[in-house]
């Protein structure tokens, strides 16, 4: 197994094997090239193809998946209400056919009972099916007790202009995965199953950068065309559990290797963006749009020099760049993993794009996470006057299910 809970299946060939997407030349580091197509022929339906369909990620494990599992191509937000009449007892039947479900698709497998056939010949491609329970659910299951008080409401902000019925809900799925129709696939199924037990409330569809467009894995870009991820917490630091995940004797219980997600649908008001020159929008940030490294030189994962000034006198990296006054050193120490996905929704009437970013971060609390950032960033962004808080929601994310479990079990039959 890779890190990250990725593994790569060998795939029986097929010639939607053979089709799955590769990376462009040179730039398939971590894809293992495609054979040519006559030797797939020749080897037959025995041949062995490795592929981006093929990469796996598990779906036991300490946390769930859809974390720290590498961003996907695709993503899918959906939230559910319970049905009038659903409970305790029903919502523990759903997230038991829903972990089934997700354990099979995530391993290739067909789902249980008139699959669709929609991702039919392809590996799994990194699927990743996360699942996670919204403030409202505590009541409507009669598990008040329950609800840790990490889910008390998110604060209002000033610059919020939020959707209600585009936010919060019952329960909450991510899905995402490297090939479109493995990730709809996902989403029909999980959607399906529902039937019954709970109603969809909303639903958001991402994107980025696919694997291999890029002729070596770099951070991804954002709708502005910055890089975006650069100093996100990496696992390999020390403090990494700590500040993502409810350690093992966390509280509640139930919610051990857990993490919160708060997600947010921002809207980037492109048509002003872009009206700016590439020297402004790098001091809105503080870096270069370029290569993402600071204002004050250096590389990409360079430690920007904020006290450095100018010829005239002014701090290089400005008072109210957002990647100074989001930094935890700025913010008492909050920190959160963020692992977001572009979306086009269209253009609305005026002709702009309904565009942005399904901003999606994780964090053991969030109070220590996003509410300070945000909190601060309310207070004086450059970026604010470029964004819109459309939609908004809080989940607690129980950690992973092992062998035999389901997500949330701990919580449904504690
Ligand atoms: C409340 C948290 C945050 C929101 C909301 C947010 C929105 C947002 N951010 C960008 C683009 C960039 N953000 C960058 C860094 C960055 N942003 C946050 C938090 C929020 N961003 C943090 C914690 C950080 C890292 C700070 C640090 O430790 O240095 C960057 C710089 C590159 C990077 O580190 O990723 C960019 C670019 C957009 C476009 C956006 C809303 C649409
Ligand atoms: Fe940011």
């Amino acid at each position: 197994m890779a890190d990250n809970g990725i593994s790569r299946r060998r795939l029986i060939g097929t010639a939607g094997a053979t089709g799955l997407a590769l990376g462009a030349a040179g730039g398939a580091v971590g894809y293992a090239a495609a054979p040519s197509d006559a030797a797939a022929d020749s080897a037959g339906s025995k041949a062995q193809l490795a592929s981006l369909g093929a990469d796996q990620v598990m779906f036991h494990g300490k946390h769930q998946p859809g974390i720290t599992t590498p961003l996907q191509s695709r993503g899918h937000l959906i939230a559910f209400d319970l049905a009038s009449g659903a409970g305790r007892k029903e919502a523990a039947a759903l997230l038991r056919r829903w972990s089934a479900t997700a354990e099979r698709l995530m391993a290739g497998e067909s789902a249980d009972g008139g699959d669709t056939a929609v991702a039919r010949d392809a590996g799994p491609s990194s699927l990743s099916v996360t699942f996670g329970f919204g403030a409202s659910f505590f009541s409507r299951t009669g598990l008040e007790k329950q609800r840790p008080s990490a889910l008390d409401p998110l604060p209002d902000f000033s610059s919020d202009h939020l959707d209600k019925a585009r936010s919060n809900g019952d329960l909450w799925v991510q899905i995402g995965a490297n090939d479109p129709l493995v990730a709809f696939h996902a989403l029909r199924a999980i959607q399906k199953e529902a039937a019954g037990t709970a109603r969809v409330r909303w639903q958001m569809n991402g994107f980025n950068r696919s694997p291999g467009a890029t002729a070596r894995p770099m951070t991804t870009r954002n709708l502005m065309g910055q890089v975006d991820g650069t100093n996100n917490p990496k696992p390999s630091e020390k403090d990494f559990d700590k500040r993502i995940f409810v350690p093992s004797d966390g509280d509640p219980s139930w919610m051990a290797g857990g993490s919160y997600v708060v997600v947010r649908r921002i809207r980037m008001l492109l048509d002003d963006w872009e009206e700016l020159g590439t020297k402004a929008q790098e001091a809105v940030i503080g870096r270069h749009k370029s290569d993402g490294s600071p204002l004050t030189g250096g590389t990409e994962t360079t430690e920007p020099k904020l006290d450095e000034t100018g010829p005239d006198g002014k701090v290089v990296i400005a008072a109210n760049a957002h990647a100074r006054i989001t930094r935890p050193d700025q913010n008492g120490g909050a920190a959160m993993l963020r692992r977001p996905f572009s979306y086009h929704d269209g253009f609305d009437g005026k002709g702009e794009p309904d565009a942005g970013l399904l901003f999606v971060c994780w964090q053991a609390d969030p109070m220590r996470g996003f509410v300070p950032v945000q909190r601060k960033l309310d207070r004086g962004d450059a970026l604010s006057e470029f964004i819109r808080h459309e939609a908004s929601g809080l989940f607690a994310v129980p950690g992973g299910a092992g062998k035999g479990e389901y997500v949330g079990q701990r919580l449904l039959e504690g």
